[in-house]
């Protein structure tokens, strides 16, 4: 098959299971050559079935998928080629290695069950070569079970890739492992991904990883893909409240926008409870829209309390709670109606019950349109207030 590296091309992908609503519908994507791109979201939002369909585990009710030349699956002509034709490395969250076999044996499997037949010499070659760049040169007659976690998880790796796959596929490849190595297991997977240069899909439900190791990261909610972007685009420039709540811990509040705003610019937008405050529009908002700002931790500003008048955006609130976080402690504030959270530089101490000023600049406040998904109803109850921690 000449699709080495080659480019992946999904197009109006859709697997629901059969009497549910539970799934994948109209994913769309295309990634160039050497791309790491990674499914983020929730549990049960369909990353796992994305990916599926991509292996050729799951057979899609409707859409195509492509890999360079080579035709996976397409629902319009029928055609619809085997996992084991479509030369592909997985890893999965439980690694799946063979408890009964070496280390060689483990990773030379692929090349003995496959149609291509491969001489001794080529298989410890290719075995080798698989060993070294996850960096278990050495390890080959070990049997699997006197490995480490993180071996075992490199082992399933070397096993992913001994056939210079034209596609990795990860699902959750890190999530057994304790936080330390897991830290470290990212960096490595990201520069072995790198050397090898090989499409890669990578599946979690954990942002920072993605934030981390993605050059380009497709958010998913119920299903769909909300919102697809660099690292940089995903973080600073949320599509909705889903995407900004899910990136990392925010202040998520409903609002009311006061008077037409247009996109880019700063308007007036109401909370729940009846506050004022300005925030900058990521697209153009219609006066009596109903919005959700979100608001950092790290861009609120915390002071003594300033005697005078408040001015927009900034307000008094009393310290409900501090949590200890080394070089910063995460304060809530009660600004009257709603518990912000603020994370500032640990120098910055207040006592619970304390008085304070908060205070956001405009630029920081972004007023986003709610996931069509999601449930206005849920972020005006404050529920999804300050989502992932
Ligand atoms: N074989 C199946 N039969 C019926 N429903 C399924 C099946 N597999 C998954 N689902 C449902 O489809 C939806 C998407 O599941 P999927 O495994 O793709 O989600 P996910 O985002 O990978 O979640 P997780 O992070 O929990 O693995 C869920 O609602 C799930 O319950």
């Amino acid at each position: 098959m000449n699709n080495q590296h080659s480019a992946l091309t999904v197009s109006g992908l859709s697997k629901i299971y059969y009497g549910t609503t539970g799934g994948v519908q109209k994913a769309e994507f295309a990634l160039e050559n050497g791309t790491f791109f990674t499914l983020l979201g929730p549990s049960g939002c369909g990353k796992t079935t994305t990916l599926r369909c991509i292996a050729g585990l799951e057979t899609p009710n409707t859409g195509a998928i492509r890999l360079g030349q080579t035709t996976f699956f397409d629902s319009a002509t029928g055609e619809h080629i085997p996992l084991n034709r479509r030369n592909i490395g997985m890893v999965f969250q439980s690694y799946a290695i063979w408890p009964h076999l070496t280390v060689f044996e483990n990773v030379a499997f692929p090349l003995r069950v496959g149609r291509e037949k491969y001489t001794a010499a080529q298989v410890r070659e290719m075995v080798e070569r698989a060993l070294s760049s996850v960096d278990l040169t050495g390890f080959e007659d070990r049997s699997a079970t006197q490995l480490s976690g993180g071996q075992q998880q490199r082992v399933a790796l070397a096993r992913a890739i001994v056939k210079k796959p034209s596609l990795l596929l990860l699902d959750e490849p890190l999530s057994n492992l304790d936080a330390l190595l897991r830290d470290e297991m990212r960096a490595e997977l990201k520069a072995l991904q790198g050397r090898l240069g090989v499409t890669t899909i990578y599946v979690t439900h954990d942002q920072a990883e993605a934030l981390e190791m993605s050059d380009l990261i497709a958010v998913m909610n119920k299903g769909l893909i909300v919102q697809m972007g660099t690292p940089q685009d995903i973080y600073f420039r949320p599509a909705n409240g889903f995407v900004a709540s899910f990136m990392g811990s925010t202040n998520v509040l409903a609002a009311t926008v006061d008077a037409d705003v247009p996109e880019g610019a700063f308007g007036s937008v109401t909370l729940v409870g009846g506050r004022k405050i300005a925030a900058r529009a990521t697209r153009s908002l219609r006066a009596g829209e109903g919005i959700v700002v979100s608001i950092r931790p790290e861009d609120i500003g915390l002071a003594a309390a300033a005697s005078g008048r408040a001015s927009v955006n900034q307000m008094q609130g009393t310290v409900t709670a501090a949590g200890f976080l080394g070089h910063l402690i995460r304060y809530d504030i009660d600004v009257g109606g709603h518990i912000l959270h603020a994370s500032v530089g640990s120098h910055a101490v207040f006592e619970r019950g304390a008085t304070v000023s908060v205070e956001f600049a405009f630029d920081d406040a972004l007023a986003l349109v709610v996931d069509k998904n999601d449930n206005a109803a849920d972020f005006a109850r404050g529920r999804r207030n300050q989502v992932a921690a």
